[in-house]
């Protein structure tokens, strides 16, 4: 597969972009605003000069890799003739489903439609298909240029082609795609990240711990130990008898609330929204410009070391 559209040029889709397009793709990136593709072009170029500082990637590299990227505003131009098509559009069940329509509208039966969902079943996606059996989920990890793992998610109607072809081509561009057994609201890592999160915000609520305190503590714990030894496989060094008695003293006592909590919600309602708007658990003067550039800077170190694996 060779020619890549994906569609949403946000937060996952500039990322997506310069992966595919690293990878040799030829590439074509959907926003419905030339200012989201400038600002695009702008992150995908800082994220690739940063990759060159640290010698993961040659100038001529860098210079390849953006005269790949086609930008455009049209969707019916982005998707023509595209092999493979990863939908970044909001978390929006509605405006997937009309996107969608006119996608099935344009493209030939061989493309192979793909949603980055965060949390949709593919059954709800896939509600309306004229053609199921070639939709599929990759979940891909914020940012997708640098995290190794996309969840693959099926259902019952998805072929096997579909399937095969869509592992083959994230192998092909250096991931390591996990295919889940079934398919699952929010799949393997996001159930297990809210259930931490819903912990973390009653910890919050209950005036335990400050949202510093929290990425403090689980940075130099969890966070330290996951990328190496996952928590499974932590249990078994520990010792089970051990996770028995921490799980039988603790679950019993932890959140239970099925309600995102108030605190959060006002948070969205007075648009503080992180990054974005400059203002989320921390404060930000650059619309998060210093923070992605220090996060890109150590998962790269990562990457390398688990590279070297
Ligand atoms: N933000 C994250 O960390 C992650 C997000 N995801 C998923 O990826 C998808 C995209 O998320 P983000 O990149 O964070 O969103 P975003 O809000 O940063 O970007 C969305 C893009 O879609 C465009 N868009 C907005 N409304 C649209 C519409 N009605 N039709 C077509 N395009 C429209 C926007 O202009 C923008 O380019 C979502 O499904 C999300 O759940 C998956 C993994 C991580
Ligand atoms: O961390 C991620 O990239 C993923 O778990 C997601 O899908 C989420 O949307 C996440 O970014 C929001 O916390």
């Amino acid at each position: 597969m060779k020619n890549i559209t994906i569609l949403g040029a946000g937060v996952m889709g500039h990322g997506a972009a310069q992966l595919f397009a690293q990878a040799g793709k030829n590439v074509r990136i959907r926003a419905r605003r030339e200012t989201s593709l400038e600002k695009a072009r702008e992150l995908i170029t800082n994220s690739l000069k940063i990759m060159v500082e640290k010698a993961m990637l040659n100038d001529q590299e860098m210079e390849q890799a953006l005269a790949r990227i086609t930008y455009t505003t049209d969707l019916h131009e982005a998707i023509q003739n595209a092999d493979f098509i990863l939908e970044s559009i909001p978390e929006v069940l509605e405006t997937k489903l009309e996107t969608y329509e006119i996608i099935e509208s344009v493209v030939s039966e061989d493309t192979i439609i793909s949603s980055n969902t965060s949390t949709f079943p593919l059954k709800e996606l896939t509600q309306n298909a004229k053609h199921p059996e070639r939709f599929i989920i990759t979940h891909f990890f914020n940012p997708p240029q640098l995290v190794p793992i996309v969840e693959i998610v099926k259902d019952d109607n998805t072929n096997e082609d579909t399937i095969n072809a869509t592992y083959d081509i994230l192998k092909e561009i250096g991931k390591s795609p996990v295919v889940l057994k079934k398919e699952i609201t929010g799949f393997i890592v996001n159930r297990v990240q809210v259930a931490m999160l819903r912990e973390a915000f009653h910890l919050m609520e209950e005036g335990v711990a400050t949202a510093e305190d929290i990425d403090t503590a689980m940075k130099g714990s969890m966070g330290f130990k996951w990328a190496f030894c996952g928590p499974m496989e932590s249990q078994d060094l520990a010792g089970l008898q051990t996770t028995e008695a921490m799980v039988g003293n603790i679950m019993q006592d932890l959140s239970n609330t099925r309600e995102v909590p108030s605190f959060l919600k006002e948070m969205v309602d007075n648009d503080q929204l992180g990054i974005r708007t400059n203002e989320g658990f921390y404060n930000y003067d650059d619309n998060g410009e210093n923070a992605i550039h220090t996060r890109d800077d150590h998962f790269l170190d990562l990457l390398k070391l688990l590279q070297q694996q």
